[in-house]
């Protein structure tokens, strides 16, 4: 019987599961869980029970989350950032081909010839199919972060001229940025001059609907748009409208509805944009190595609502964790928890984000269940841990 109970939902990588090593459980079904490693199921309606110290989303975007429910419980959430970029660029290149080529209506057709003069009939057929090369147009990126800067990089590289627009580029991603990217200092001169605009950024309150009425107004006749993000960042009713208005000429998503898919000039597909074999490994496994990292030494990398807090492997008698809110006095009335049982602290290391903050403290003797209690009724405490 493993140490740890982790219960997973959707299908996850077994090479990254058999990382987990003989201190976990891992399963669909399993009762008071320490752990959860997840995709895209949704966690919404989900109860948290008290046993539960973290969530993994092997993946990128954490919509299917509720980050905030999960800090107020003291439950750190980890995404696995990069993983899948590639897989997702890849696909962003062909979608961009997709929606120019007419691959997809030419195959369709093809495969419904018959007859023994089929080169014939495809030799007088496929000028209904023509379509534009993607070099020397006019790309927009909107968000520059893992995907974006790769799909950017990538389209310089196949002669288009890039735009890129985000106003909360990391150090990091601009420095991997090719400088053939220009600058859009808003969103307004991406929608004015580009022939193809691709959405690289998560779903937030802020982008929810970014692509509206207001905002097909401001686009050239006959922009293809390319959503491998999140569907709810579109607004389908103002997209449809906008379709039929020839302003823009094709839509590939990735997060096809009902309402969507038999609209003439949607290219639906079915949310493959990490689905390779190689991206499916990546994000298993670094999931399941921050979720091991973290119950079994309480380090955090990687989290979407706790800070960045790593003291290596745990060699003391026992490492005690807290989740705590950001706010005054903490550390002094932890250490005095500590001071009055007389306790050594042999390392201790606290750092916050926002309004959480993460305390690790290595201890050289055992805390008793009392004093562990007085830490966990300290006003602001989220969670506590005993390693
Ligand atoms: N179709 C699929 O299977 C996949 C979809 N995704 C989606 O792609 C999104 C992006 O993924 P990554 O590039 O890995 O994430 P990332 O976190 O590396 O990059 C996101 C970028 O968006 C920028 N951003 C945030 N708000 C913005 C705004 N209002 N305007 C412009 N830029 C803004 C951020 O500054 C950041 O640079 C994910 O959140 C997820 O929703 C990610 C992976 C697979
Ligand atoms: O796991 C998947 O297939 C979806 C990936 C995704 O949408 C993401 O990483 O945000």
């Amino acid at each position: 019987m493993g140490k740890y109970k982790i219960k997973t939902l959707n299908g996850i990588s077994e090479s990254g599961l058999e990382k987990f090593g003989q201190n976990f459980e891992v399963g669909e079904k399993m009762d008071a869980p320490h752990g959860i490693i997840l995709r895209s199921a949704s966690l919404h309606e989900m109860e948290f029970p008290d046993s539960l110290h973290c969530i993994a989303r092997a993946g990128a975007g954490v919509n299917n989350i509720p980050v905030d429910k999960c800090a107020e419980k003291g439950i750190v959430v980890f995404n696995t950032p990069g993983a899948n970029a590639n897989a997702v660029k890849e696909l962003a290149i062909a979608a961009m081909l997709l929606s120019s080529r007419k691959i997809v209506e030419g195959i369709n057709w093809t495969r419904s010839l018959t007859g023994d003069d089929v080169p014939k009939q495809v030799e007088k057929g496929k000028a209904q199919f023509v379509g534009p090369e993607i070099r020397d147009k006019k790309l927009g990126v909107i968000g520059l972060g893992a995907i974006g800067v790769m799909v950017a990089n990538a389209a310089v590289n196949m002669e288009m001229d890039v735009y890129g627009y985000d106003p909360y580029i990391s150090v990091d991603h601009a420095w991997g940025l090719s400088r053939s990217v220009k600058k859009a200092n808003d969103l307004k001169k991406v929608f004015k001059h580009c022939d193809y605009i691709t959405l690289h950024i998560p779903l937030t309150d802020e982008t929810k609907g970014m692509l509206n009425k207001e905002a097909f107004a401001q686009m050239k006749e006959g922009v293809r748009i390319i959503n491998l993000s999140r569907g709810e960042l579109v607004n389908d009713a103002d997209m449809i409208d906008a379709l039929e208005a020839g302003i823009v000429s094709e839509y590939v998503t990735d997060f096809p509805n009902e309402k969507m898919i038999n609209v003439p000039g949607v290219i639906p597909v079915p949310h493959l944009g990490a689905s390779t074999p190689e991206s499916e490994n990546n994000c298993a496994v670094m999931a399941v190595l921050q979720t091991k990292d973290f119950l079994e030494n309480g380090n955090i990398r990687n989290s979407v609502n706790f800070p960045v807090c790593d003291m290596g492997i745990s060699i003391v008698k026992h490492r005690l964790t807290i989740a705590h809110k950001n706010i005054p006095k903490m550390l002094g009335q932890i250490s005095a928890v500590l001071a009055e049982q007389g306790t050594n602290i042999a390392n201790m290391i606290n750092r916050s984000r926002g309004d959480y903050a993460y305390t690790m403290v290595d201890l050289e003797e055992e805390i008793t269940d009392e004093n562990v209690k007085r830490i966990k009724d300290i006003a602001g405490v989220l969670k506590v841990r005993v390693i």
